[in-house]
């Protein structure tokens, strides 16, 4: 069902991009691009600051344009609003859209159906859930397209993301699933590892020390799955050694529930993408 697509491609077949609303995943897409070699007379922004806009252009040579003159000029619009702004910018774009141009959104629990009821009729729409690991090239882009999309638009919207990471193809409703996990997964990670810098900060580690080792650890325990493709429960049983430490931690973490916390936890985000998608 779910179908692997691509990994760090970015040749430019996207044409031109236009990106609306460079907040933290715009701004991540656009220097993930620039980045992979688009040329910065490919691609636009709008910002709604203009002290935003001069810092894109001074940063990236770019050009910063309104909402409407950015979605005029461009192939492939990028939405990067949060959710509740997005079918306001919609509204505001569409009489502008030249036929045929491709509406990509990252918009959490926006669904296609909602997107396309702002847009003009026919309009191909791909709805993607990207993570801020896109920061550095190591982002996980969830995409499913309209049934308006053909074949070369997905391929589009693929290029595009491949640029700042992985990107699969999942069918719509896995899209608040997907959101739950790898959307908001970062946080849990990063939830994670200041829980465990301040434990040991707490057993009297220099803060320096204790990140460092925590920042290593979890940078070798995700490179470990990631190159063994070994099951998480197998690799977690090397490290726990017969009435070890590890066992005592993890006997502690287990009479906390934390594992059930965290299954809770993302069904939770889920339920959330949910009711998104509802407003
Ligand atoms: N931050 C994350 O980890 C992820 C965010 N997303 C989705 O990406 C979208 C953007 O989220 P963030 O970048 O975190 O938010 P953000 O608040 O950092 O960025 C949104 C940007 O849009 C601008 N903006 C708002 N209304 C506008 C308008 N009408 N015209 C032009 N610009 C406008 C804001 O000034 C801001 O710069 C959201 O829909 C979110 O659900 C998806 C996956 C991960
Ligand atoms: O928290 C949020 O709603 C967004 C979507 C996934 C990550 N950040």
């Amino acid at each position: 069902m779910v179908e692997q697509v691509s990994e760090q491609v970015s040749e430019q077949a996207s044409g031109r991009v236009a990106i609306l609303g460079a907040g933290n995943m715009g701004g991540t897409i656009l220097a993930g691009l620039l980045r992979a070699g688009r040329g910065p007379a490919d691609v636009v922004v709008s910002a709604r600051r203009p002290e935003r806009a001069a810092e894109l252009r001074r940063q990236h040579g770019i050009e910063v344009l309104d909402n409407v003159s950015a979605a005029a000029w461009g192939d492939t619009v990028l939405i990067a609003v949060k959710p509740r702004d997005v079918s306001g910018l919609l509204k505001e774009i569409s009489p502008a859209l030249r036929p045929g141009t491709l509406v990509v959104s990252l918009a959490a629990g926006q669904t296609i159906a909602a997107l396309e009821s702002d847009l003009p009729e026919g309009t191909p729409v791909i709805r993607v859930m990207p993570n801020t690991p896109s920061l550095v090239d190591q982002g996980m882009s969830v995409l499913s397209p309209s049934e308006h999309c053909r074949p070369e638009h997905t391929e589009r919207a693929q290029e595009l993301l491949s640029a700042t990471g992985k990107v699969l193809q999942v069918p719509e409703a896995y899209q608040d699933a997907v959101t739950a996990v790898s959307g908001s997964g970062p946080a849990y990670v990063f939830y994670v590892a200041e829980a465990m810098i301040e434990a040991g900060v707490l057993l009297g580690l220099p803060r320096t020390t204790s990140t460092e080792l925590v920042v290593q650890t979890l940078f070798g325990a995700a490179t470990m799955l990631r190159q063994t493709g070994t099951h998480p429960s197998i690799l977690r049983e090397q490290v726990t050694s017969p009435g070890g430490t590890t066992a005592a931690a993890l006997r502690l973490l287990d009479d906390q529930r934390v594992r059930g916390a965290f299954v809770s936890a993302i069904e939770a985000a889920c339920q959330r993408s949910e009711q998104l998608s509802k407003n």
